[in-house]
């Protein structure tokens, strides 16, 4: 599987404000690209704590990318995935609005009356790690449900699993010429933070998009 990590961050690393409060960070060119982004993949993926802070459909605004994957023989949408270890989706969330298959990851610790209502509003279920979700086996579990492209728009805690666990193939950011500040606000790459073997990332790209600047790494 081939995963592309994209978010957008101030020119101090924070992806939202303190509040965890969903600002518009990225312009208008940006939004765009993100948007030909998605509909470039077979699924698109957040953290719950993502979807218990902004509420996101995930779903693609530009009817001409819509069209392009149906002329490909691909669903409207691509399918959304949420990493929940503890299946605190709510049921009502926009991302079980029925628009695109929706796949909420949880762990085995997990009550099973969690995951019958998140079926019942919906989505497809996967179980993998016992108290968290596991990522190397949930990706492997979507492999085998045809996801071989996946993005990943974050957030902090999420994207850090990912780059602990080696699974990252591109990052690319959109840098706002903006400072949000906040010792508890989301960075890029939250969890415990690396002390010691960073990953080390390739220069690919240094694009002006909008007022920032949009950087894109090999990983
Ligand atoms: N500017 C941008 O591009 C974006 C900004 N955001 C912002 O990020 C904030 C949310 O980010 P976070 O609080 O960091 O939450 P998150 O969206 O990274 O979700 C973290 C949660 O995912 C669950 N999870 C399950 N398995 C996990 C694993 N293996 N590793 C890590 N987490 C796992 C856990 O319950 C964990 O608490 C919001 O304020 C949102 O607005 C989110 C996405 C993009
Ligand atoms: N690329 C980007 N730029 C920003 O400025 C953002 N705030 C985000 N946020 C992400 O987009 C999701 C919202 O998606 P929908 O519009 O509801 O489909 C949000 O949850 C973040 O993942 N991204």
């Amino acid at each position: 599987m081939h995963v592309v990590v994209n978010a957008a961050m101030s020119a101090d690393g924070k992806l939202s404000t303190r509040r965890r409060e969903q600002v518009a960070i990225s312009g208008s060119e940006d939004f765009e690209r993100v948007d030909e982004l998605r509909a470039s993949v077979d699924a698109v993926m957040v953290g719950v704590g993502t979807v218990l802070a902004d509420n996101p459909s995930l779903t693609l605004d530009d009817s001409d990318h819509v069209a392009a994957r149906e002329e490909r023989g691909e669903s409207p949408h691509p399918a959304r995935v949420v990493a929940d270890s503890h299946a605190r989706t709510p049921p009502d969330a926009r991302l079980l609005d029925g628009a695109a298959d929706t796949y909420v990851l949880v762990a085995e610790a997990e009550p099973v009356e969690h995951r019958e209502s998140l079926e019942a509003a919906g989505a497809t279920v996967v179980v993998a790690g016992e108290n968290r979700v596991d990522l190397p086996s949930a990706l492997d579990a979507l492999e085998s449900r045809g996801v071989d492209r996946l993005m990943v728009e974050g957030g902090g805690e999420l994207i850090f699993s990912l780059f602990a666990e080696d699974l990252v193939d591109e990052l690319s950011v959109f840098v706002a010429p903006q400072i949000i500040g906040g010792r508890d606000a989301p960075t890029l790459a939250d969890g415990d933070g690396f002390v010691d073997d960073f990953p080390e990332l390739d220069l690919a790209g240094v694009e002006r998009v909008d007022d920032g600047v949009l950087l894109t790494y090999d990983c």
